[in-house]
């Protein structure tokens, strides 16, 4: 099905128009039937939270015609993602529609997704206790989120919000993006202050964050730690000044091209795909999976905002949580307030060692993600 977008509302393939329905108010939590394009819906039991949304699954209830998938996700929040302005490729959860309702008095837009029933990268990796993905795996993962990546930046969008959490795996062992909550066009960043910046490295910025996120498929855990306690500047500081890939293979270090801590001089998702890392020719017996079938994701949310970062538990938290918007500015702004002095000093931590073949290191290199500070062998 091709969803033909008009005007912010949603038509199919000129069929009926939208129509909004409010929702009936007696109806059990749970099983709250919805208009979804002329189409009534369920909602069912919640996936998991992110900090603006609520992830559930959606039944269609009358769906004869087949156009819909018989489970899909449903990602409800107070604003619309930008999902549907990149388009559909088949690295990217696929979006179906999307929906507004009026749930508890507040509104909430529904998009409706392609269910991926194996949950995302991180869930699955944080089974693994520690343990990094097979190099197989690995590979095939990069090559397909590059595919994806390749298609949102061509399409002038950036992802920035790029992490293992927002990788899904579908039944089929289809690794696509998902959650553009954050995505933004390349070419305009409007700063807090409403002033346009042109120019900022935005799809570079989704290929660093790429190359992090290979970084931990390797090794199982994040490309760099944070220690409990420390300040993110801190981190920014060594991720910014540190320039030493001891550990690395000179030929890896030496090359202009792949030592771009220069957004100007990283490769982009296309010069990436053509890496032999990537543009190597895998035997599907080697294409070992991890096989976690996750039913209910663990709460996690991504800082929106520096101010957010001294708040943020990466580890997930209990996944009955509710999730609940800040009501207003003040709440948000008296969540923030402490009495604690930040601490500004530079930690030693860096990256865990990789020992993974030159091509692999030299990928990493190129993403702009490769430091460390032990030696690694060939
Ligand atoms: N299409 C989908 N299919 C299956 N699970 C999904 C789907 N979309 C999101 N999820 C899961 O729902 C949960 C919430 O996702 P969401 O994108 O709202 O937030 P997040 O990425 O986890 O956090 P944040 O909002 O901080 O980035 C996640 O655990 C995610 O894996």
């Amino acid at each position: 099905m091709n969803n033909v977008w008009n005007s912010g509302k949603m038509e199919m393939k000129g069929k009926k128009k939208v129509m909004w329905q409010r929702i009936i108010d007696n109806l059990q939590p749970g099983y709250i039937i919805l208009t979804f394009d002329s189409m009534e819906w369920v909602r069912g039991e919640t996936i998991g939270y992110g900090s603006f949304s609520t992830v559930t699954l959606a039944t269609p209830t009358d769906n004869d015609s087949g156009e819909f998938p018989p489970l899909m996700a449903v990602k409800s929040s107070d604003s619309y993602a930008r999902q549907r302005e990149i388009g559909d490729c088949d690295e990217i959860v696929r979006c179906y529609g999307e929906d507004r309702t009026v749930e508890n008095g507040d509104e909430m837009y529904n998009l409706f997704l392609e269910y991926a029933s194996r949950g995302s990268l991180g869930s699955n990796l944080k089974k693994l206790n520690g343990e990094g993905l097979p190099e197989a795996t690995v590979c095939r993962y990069t090559g397909s989120v590059l595919r994806g990546l390749r298609h949102i930046h061509a399409n002038g969008f950036a992802h920035c919000d790029l992490k293992l959490r927002n990788i899904l795996l579908c039944c089929d062992g289809a690794v696509k993006i998902a959650d553009f909550g954050l995505a933004k066009r390349t070419e305009e960043v409007t700063a807090s202050s409403g002033v346009q910046i042109r120019g900022m490295p935005l799809s570079e910025a989704d290929v660093w964050a790429l190359g992090c996120a290979v970084v931990e498929m390797f090794i199982g855990e994040t490309a760099w730690s944070f220690k409990e306690g420390s300040h993110f500047m801190s981190l920014l500081i060594r991720m910014v000044s540190e320039r030493n890939f001891r550990g690395f293979p000179r030929t890896c270090r030496d090359k202009e091209e792949t030592f771009c801590q220069n957004p100007k001089k990283r490769w982009t998702a296309e010069m990436l795909l053509n890496h032999p890392f990537i543009a190597v020719d895998l035997d599907p017996d080697d294409l070992e999976e991890t096989d976690i079938h996750l039913k209910t994701e663990d709460v996690s949310t991504s800082p929106r905002c520096p101010f957010e970062f001294a708040d943020w538990v990466s580890a997930s938290s209990d996944s009955e949580t509710q999730y609940r918007p800040f009501d207003s500015l003040d709440e948000r702004i008296a969540s923030l307030a402490t009495d604690l002095i930040p601490d500004w000093s530079v930690t030693s931590n860096w990256v865990t060692p990789l020992k993974k073949k030159e091509s692999i290191l030299g990928f990493h290199v190129a993403m702009g993600s490769a430091h460390s500070n032990e030696s690694v062998e060939d």
